[in-house]
Parts: structure tokens; C-alpha cells; sequence
């Protein structure tokens, strides 16, 4: 069996800056702009310090034309800080929603064309919370925290530049007593962070899991009784949930210690400023200047150790993004090469040949299936459940790669068509057709042809389907919510219309298993006898009127072809 590729439930979050830079670079001279304008507002800001100390200075040398100037420096400064913090703010939300407009983009398209043994390796919700939960995080972060994340850092490294420039002891004095320990608290915040925030995400990911598959088996759960079973199963995820999102909160609120060092740190400021003032070391505008320049230092830090969270969340969060794209990315089909299509006839045999296929659990489900299809074929395939006929519908289709073996249709291996090539060869109306919620046209639209409603009028007449859509409202009828409006029949009729506006050279049919009302079957297998004509069918038969029909049968048994007879007409 081929290793599948799996998601990982804690990836790596080292680099992950630098590996989500093939993602940023098309957006990077809006970033860069963002980020220099953010820079100039954080500079803007920084400046008011030094300009009040001026200012005092001043005041205290009654020199009047000196306070008008740095008055009037400040409000010049405040007018351009202004504009500096709106601009840069709209720049830097609109840049990075673009990256994360992209990011959600790819991942959709890369699960969307991710083979069917990825999908199915995978829980919905836990897919669904990577593309959905995980990008609405980074969205958030990108709205709310990445400007005060670049003005933060800007500050602090602009407001320490600005201290050690006008008394290098008094910068000293700060440094000593309020980074150390400030930074001591970080590391403990830092210690246990990514433990707690990755062990949060993957808690809300089992619940969002769980909760998606509820309502897909919601009937089953209630007709069965298996409701206070699996509540109980969805109790105890959602308390792991709980525990590990109380364990995050503790971690977090571990970096309020940082507003205690700053009380002290700026009574320590004003303690020896004022001593080397009284002693005429430094003038009063300086020890003026260091208080406001210190509340920027412990803002700013403050600002950081705030957002130290959210940076942990949006970096657990882009991990495990991209962590799907590098995952979904591995398992994208190679591209077909160039002209491979070109000589393939439009019909022509499907043929497999020495295949096996397993799933991941380890079991092989078909061994050494050799199989052909000329064309024009009509065939049935029969077997016990579980004996590999739906697994064989789905490798004849290319939905599967075989582990081992080959399938090809008139030579051609299917893994090396594109998808638009293949699906002109061979479709599949599998056993339970899914459907969007909309409108019957809504769900026909699904076609890589992309009819239109004349194509789709045309497919329903070739069907002799009239009748049938007439009666549920036509085109525009509502299906309801993924079709529950309708029948499993009446699904796969939706289904076969796909397939006949798909045009394939095969069909395949898995037949629905689900009880059909006579009416219904008749009207499928109508509808079936239109789209066959020159056509190659292959049916999983499992209804013996089904089987009369179809002038050939093949039987498989745990996963070998046990016989192949001629039957029908
Ligand atoms: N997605 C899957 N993951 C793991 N095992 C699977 C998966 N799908 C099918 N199997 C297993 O593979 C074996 C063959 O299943 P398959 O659905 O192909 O049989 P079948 O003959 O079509 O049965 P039925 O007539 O009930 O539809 C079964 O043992 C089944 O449990």
C-alpha cells in the first residue's frame, strides 16, 4: 500500500516566517511600502520625547524662542504622525489581507484538486478548520494586531536609540532594571506558549471534527441510539477542549508581571535622573525626556508581551496553514506532459491490469485485477459487500491511483491525463451522489463543460427525463439543503444528467444501495439505456433486474475477480 500523506497534528512552527515567504513575495512591494510608512509614524512618535524635553529646557532658560520652535515642531509633528498612523494602518491591513485572501485561495484550490486518499485519510472538520478556522485567525491578526506588531517593534528599538543618544547612564540605569526581568517573564510566557496554544488548536480541531461528522450521521445517531454514546465521546473532547484553552489563558496572563517591573523601573528613572540633575550632570529637559521616552519603551513592550499571544496564535495558526499547502502540494497530481492528450481517441478501452489498491489501515482490498473494457462495452460488476466494487469504480475512474498495476484508457495511464482529459474519458455516478444546496441547474453546473441551460435542457430530453423535472419544479427547483429534497435515486438521475453533459467515452455506475421505488428505478435505468448507446457502461450492479439487463457480468470476490460470465440479452 502507498504511504498516504498526512497532515501533521503539531507542525513545525521553526521558520515559518521564511517558509511562508513563497507567499508573501507577490504581494511584497505593498508590504514593504506598508511596513516604511508604519516605520515613519513609529519615528514621528518617538520624536515627541525629545522635542518636550526640548521644550522644558526652554521653559527653563527663559529662552522664548526656543519653546516656540519646539511648539511649534510638535504640533507640526502631530499633523504628520496623524496622517502617517491612518495611512499606514490602511496600508498594512490591505497588504496583508491580500496575503491571506491568496493563502485561503490556494488551500481551497489544493484540497479541491487533493486526491481522493488524501481527502479521505483526513476528518472534514479538521480539514475544514485549517482552511476556514486557521485563515479567519490570521485574517484577525492581520486586522487587529500586525500594525501595532510593526509600530511595537519600531518604537521600542527607535525610543532606545533615542535614550542612550541623550545620557547613556540614565539608559543604562532603565535597561538594567526593567529588561532583564521583563524578558524573564517572556521566557516563562515563552517556555509553555507553544505547547499550550498548538495543544489548544489541535483540541478545537477533534471538537470541530466531531461536530461536522454529528450531522452527518445525525440520522443514523438517532435512529440507531447512538446519541448518548457519541454526546459522551463529544463530552469529553469538548472538556480537553476546555482544560487546554484554560491552560492557554493561564500561560498568557503570565506576562501581566511585565506592568509591575515597569512601576519599578521608572521610580528607579526618576530617583537617579533627579540626583544627576541636582547635581547638574544632565539638564531637567533630559530627565523630561526620559520619562516620556520611558512610557514609549514600556508601552511598546507592553504592546509586544500583549501581542506576544496573538503572534503565538497566528504562527500556530500559519503553520498548520502551511502545513496543508506543503502537504496537499506533495500529493498534487504531476502534470500531464504537454501533447500527452493530443493522439488519445475519444473513445477506446479502459483496461487495468495487475492492480492492487489498500487503504491506509493496511488492509489490501483488490490484488492482481486485470480487467478490460473495449469500447462499446456493456458490463456488470457484481460481489459481496466489501469485496472491492466500489474501490474498483473509483480506480477505473482515476479517482484512485493503484498501488500497484495499471489502468489506461485506449494506452494512455490515467494518472498522466489532466483532469479536464479524463473526465471526457471515464466518469463515475457514484453510489451517493453528492449535491450543493440550490437549485437542480445549480447542481448540473458542476460539469467541467460548464453547460448552459439549453445544454442542460438538451441532456434531460436525450434522457427522457421530461417527465421526472416537470415534477420536481424544473431547472430552478430547490434541491434543499445537499440535496435532502431528494431520493437516492433520485440523486444519481442528477448524477447521470452530470455525467451525460460530461459526455464521457465509459460510464460508470455505482448503484445506489439505498431501497429505490420502482418508479425511480425505472426512470434511472431509462435514463441509463439514453446515455449508453455508444457508449462503454460499467455498472456495480446490485439490483438483479439491474443485472438481467447487462449482457455481461464480472464477479468479485474479497477483492480478485473470482468470474466473468455472459448473462442478458
Ligand atoms: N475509505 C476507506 N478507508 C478504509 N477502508 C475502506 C474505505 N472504503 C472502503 N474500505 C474497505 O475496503 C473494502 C472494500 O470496500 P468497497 O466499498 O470497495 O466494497 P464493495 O464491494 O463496494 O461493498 P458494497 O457492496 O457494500 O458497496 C471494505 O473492507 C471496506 O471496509
Amino acid at each position: 500500500m502507498a504511504e498516504p500523506v498526512l497532515l501533521d497534528d503539531r507542525p513545525d512552527e521553526r521558520h515559518v516566517l521564511r517558509r511562508a515567504a513563497p507567499h508573501l513575495r507577490p504581494h511584497r512591494r505593498a508590504l514593504i511600502t506598508a511596513v516604511v510608512v508604519g516605520l515613519a509614524d513609529s519615528a514621528a512618535l518617538v520624536a515627541v520625547a525629545p522635542l518636550v524635553g526640548r521644550a522644558t529646557d526652554a521653559l527653563d532658560h527663559h529662552d522664548r524662542t526656543g519653546l516656540l520652535v519646539a511648539a511649534g515642531a510638535l504640533v507640526a509633528l502631530a499633523v504628520v504622525q496623524l496622517g502617517l498612523a491612518r495611512s499606514g494602518e490602511l496600508l498594512l491591513a490591505k497588504a496583508g489581507e491580500n496575503v491571506v485572501r491568496s493563502l485561503r485561495e490556494r488551500s481551497v484550490a489544493n484540497l479541491a484538486s487533493a486526491p481522493l486518499r488524501f481527502l479521505e485519510s483526513h476528518r472534514t472538520g479538521e480539514l475544514l478548520r485549517r482552511t476556514t478556522g486557521e485563515v479567519a485567525a490570521l485574517a484577525a491578526f492581520v486586522r487587529m494586531h500586525l500594525r501595532n506588531l510593526v509600530s511595537a517593534t519600531a518604537t521600542l528599538v527607535f525610543t532606545l536609540c533615542v535614550l542612550f543618544f541623550y545620557s547613556w547612564q540614565l539608559a543604562l540605569v532603565q535597561l538594567v532594571v526593567f529588561v532583564p526581568p521583563a524578558l524573564l517573564a517572556m521566557r516563562w510566557f515563552q517556555r509553555d506558549a507553544s505547547a499550550a496554544f498548538g495543544g489548544k488548536a489541535t483540541a478545537e480541531a477533534t471538537v470541530a471534527a466531531t461536530f461536522t461528522e454529528t450531522l452527518a450521521v445525525r440520522e443514523a445517531l438517532q435512529t440507531a441510539g447512538g446519541l448518548p454514546g457519541w454526546m459522551r465521546r463529544f463530552g469529553r473532547e469538548n472538556a480537553v477542549a476546555v482544560t487546554a484553552a484554560r491552560r492557554a489563558v493561564r500561560v498568557e496572563n503570565r506576562i501581566d508581571l511585565v506592568s509591575l517591573i515597569e512601576g519599578v523601573a521608572l521610580v528607579a528613572l526618576l530617583l537617579f535622573g533627579g540626583w544627576q540633575a541636582s547635581r547638574g550632570d544632565i539638564s531637567i529637559g533630559t530627565v523630561v525626556t526620559f520619562v516620556l521616552a520611558s512610557r514609549n519603551l514600556f508601552d511598546s513592550f507592553s504592546d509586544l508581551s500583549q501581542l506576544v499571544g496573538h503572534v503565538q496564535t497566528a504562527r500556530t495558526g500559519l503553520a498548520r496553514l502551511l502545513d496543508l499547502l506543503a502537504a496537499t502540494e506533495r500529493v498534487k497530481p504531476a502534470a500531464p506532459a504537454a501533447g500527452s492528450a493530443a493522439d488519445l481517441p475519444v473513445r477506446g478501452e479502459l483496461r487495468c491490469e495487475g492492480v492492487e489498491y489498500g487503504y491506509q489501515d493496511g488492509t489490501r482490498v483488490l490484488s492482481d485485477v486485470s480487467l478490460a473494457f473495449p469500447a462499446g462495452d456493456r458490463v456488470g460488476v457484481v460481489g459481496e459487500t466489501g469485496s472491492g466494487k466500489t474501490t474498483l469504480s473509483k480506480l477505473l475512474c482515476g479517482l484512485y491511483a493503484p498501488d500497484r498495476g495499471t489502468v489506461t484508457f485506449a494506452g494512455a495511464d490515467l494518472r498522466e491525463l489532466s483532469e479536464a482529459e479524463l473526465r471526457r474519458r471515464v466518469v463515475l455516478v457514484p453510489q451517493e451522489v453528492r449535491m450543493v444546496t440550490g437549485t437542480v441547474a445549480r447542481n448540473l453546473e458542476l460539469v467541467h463543460s460548464a453547460p448552459d441551460r439549453a445544454a442542460m435542457e438538451r441532456a434531460v430530453r436525450e434522457l427522457g427525463l421530461e417527465d421526472w423535472l416537470r415534477d420536481l419544479g424544473g431547472l430552478d427547483a430547490e434541491v434543499g439543503v445537499r440535496g435532502e429534497r431528494l431520493s437516492a435515486g433520485e440523486r444519481q438521475i442528477v448524477g447521470l444528467l452530470r455525467a451525460a453533459l460530461a459526455d464521457p467515452a465509459v460510464l460508470v455506475l455505482d448503484e445506489a444501495t439505498a431501497d429505490i421505488d420502482p418508479v425511480t428505478a425505472a426512470r434511472l435505468e431509462h435514463a441509463l439505456d439514453g446515455m449508453s448507446e455508444d457508449r462503454t457502461l460499467i455498472v456495480i450492479a446490485h439490483r438483479p433486474a439491474t443485472i438481467a439487463r447487462l449482457p455481461r457480468v464480472i464477479r468479485l470476490e474479497q477483492g480478485r475477480v473470482a468470474g466473468r460470465m455472459a448473462c442478458g440479452s
